[in-house]
């Protein structure tokens, strides 16, 4: 599996501030979605153009513009949502398709709730939105629902994975390719990310 951590200034600054135990929810939120923009911007930055002739205000220019598949956007509900603006404000034209999932707080399992896919998803890239990959099992249920519903290129973009999180990753979906802010070094006896950013969901909502 590719798993590119992306050590850009601006990434790790953001991150940095992330992590801070005071920050508020809005600027928790705020850097959230600047983040996800930033590796939006990485993630796509392979992304096939075709040429074409722009009728300019001096007359036909040559152009480029994407080719061919196109994007779908899939925030993993609900911290997901936290990183989606700053997504699409890179691709705005991009569908989006929702997975509701949060993770049994016992087994640490995850429970899915809630699946609303782009109809022709089968023909467009997705790139999975979620701010914390801790043990892999909610971006392993997610990876499954997408390829279960005919999606053949998936990028994954978070802002912290845990280890754990990328060798199950890497074990059952080699072919995915994973965008991270940062590879932290483990995860604690609760599998929270350390040192992480703690409960990311609750940050960006405001909840606890
Ligand atoms: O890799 P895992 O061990 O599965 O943990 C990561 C998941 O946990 C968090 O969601 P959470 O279950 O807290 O739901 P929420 O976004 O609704 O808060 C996080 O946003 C991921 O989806
Ligand atoms: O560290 C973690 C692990 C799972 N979910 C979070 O929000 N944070
Ligand atoms: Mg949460």
């Amino acid at each position: 599996m590719s798993v590119r951590e992306i050590r850009h200034p601006l990434v790790q600054h953001k991150l940095s501030l992330l992590r801070d135990k005071d920050i508020s929810t809005r600027s928790f939120r705020e850097l959230t979605g600047e983040i996800g923009s930033l590796l939006t911007y990485e993630a796509t930055a392979d992304l096939e153009l075709e040429e074409y002739t722009v009728e300019s205000w001096i007359g036909p220019t040559a152009g480029q513009r994407i080719k061919g598949k196109k994007i779908t956007v899939v925030p993993i509900l609900r911290a997901g949502l936290g990183m989606l603006d700053g997504v699409l404000s890179m691709v705005p034209s991009a569908k989006v398709s929702v997975v509701g999932l949060y993770r049994d707080e016992e087994t640490l399992q995850p429970v899915t709730y809630f699946e609303k896919m782009a109809s022709d998803i089968d023909q467009r890239m997705a790139l999975i939105v979620d701010p914390m990959l801790a043990t892999g099992g909610s971006m392993l249920a997610c990876i499954d629902m997408l390829k279960a519903a005919g999606c053949e290129q998936i990028r994954a973009l978070v802002l912290v994975a845990a280890p754990e999180g990328i060798r199950l990753i890497e074990e059952k979906h080699p072919d995915v390719e994973l965008y991270t802010a940062a590879i932290d070094e483990r995860l604690n006896d609760q599998g929270y990310i350390v040192p992480g950013l703690g409960d990311a969901g609750d940050k960006i909502f405001g909840t606890r």
